[in-house]
């Protein structure tokens, strides 16, 4: 298995208070890592110190956050924003807050695809439209004029994922990416997921409150319980032999549930 980001004993700290204690996890090329834990886990904070999008509160105290052998910690901004943009994808909860409300869908994919590559317009809108194809928006041609308020919060969703997909994003972190939208929705972005992760070998590390989610989904699980990783394993020990009281009672709620 290739290890693409590795995540090393992470300590960060909001005043006096650990939002995460020691952390260690890995993604892998292919594979899906499910983060599941209660409100207020930790979760969200480590996303953003793997993006490097950590609040200024926030202080990394120990730990290293390695992308291809390279501590991120340590790279330059510049850098760092190649890397965010090109190589590390994040899928956000509110997909409604990652586009310019003022540029229409085309300049969106134009922005990014100009960042990283030197494509003729006419090749970055048949990327566009493969990538939109390929989420199965229904007429890319058209919704290449949108502007982002006049999509769903579907149809966002996916166009975001599209955006991913036209620069072959090595990482896509997708923090509770369906929690805003409606069942069809929701069905539609997980179906969308694995097929990216069957394509693509993309790695994912898809955060979540869902165990309908983990268990549709993910290849391995970190379960994670006051700024802590309680328990990392395979999705079929997860379910079938958890270790963890935590998780025991987790998976006991869902059963009562
Ligand atoms: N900007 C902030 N300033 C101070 N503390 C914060 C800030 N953001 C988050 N925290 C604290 O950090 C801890 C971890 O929060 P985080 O948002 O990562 O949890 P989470 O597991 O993602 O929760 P949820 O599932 O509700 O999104 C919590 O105790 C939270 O109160």
């Amino acid at each position: 298995m290739e290890k693409i980001l590795e995540v090393k004993d992470l300590t960060v700290k909001i005043g006096e208070k650990n939002v995460l204690t020691s952390i260690n996890l890995a993604a892998y090329k292919g594979r899906v890592l499910g983060i599941i834990g209660e409100s207020g886990s930790g979760k969200t904070m480590l996303c953003h110190a793997i993006m490097q999008t950590l609040p200024s509160l926030a202080q990394v105290t120990q730990g290293e956050v390695l992308y291809q052998q390279e501590n991120l910690f340590n790279v330059s901004a510049t850098k760092l924003r190649a890397y965010r943009g090109r190589h590390l994808s994040m899928i956000l909860q509110n997909p409604s807050t990652a586009f310019d409300r003022i540029k229409t869908i085309e300049s969106h994919f134009r922005e990014t695809l100009k960042a990283h590559f030197k494509l003729t317009k006419k090749e970055m809108r048949q990327i566009a439209l493969d990538a939109m194809n390929k989420v199965h928006l229904p007429d890319p041609e058209q919704l290449l004029h949108y502007y982002p308020f006049q999509l769903s919060g579907g149809m966002l969703q996916r166009v975001m994922i599209a955006l991913s997909l036209a620069i072959q994003a090595s990482l896509y972190i997708a923090d509770e990416p369906t929690t805003a939208l409606d069942t069809i929705n929701q069905k539609q972005v997980l179906t969308l997921f694995d097929r990216i992760r069957l394509e693509t070998e993309a790695a994912m590390i898809l955060v979540t409150h869902d165990l309908g989610v983990i268990a549709e989904l993910a290849d391995d699980v970190a379960v994670m319980y006051q700024g802590e990783i309680i328990e990392q394993t395979n999705v079929f020990d997860f379910f079938d032999a958890p270790q963890h009281p935590y998780t025991k009672k987790l998976l006991q709620a869902r059963i009562l549930g």
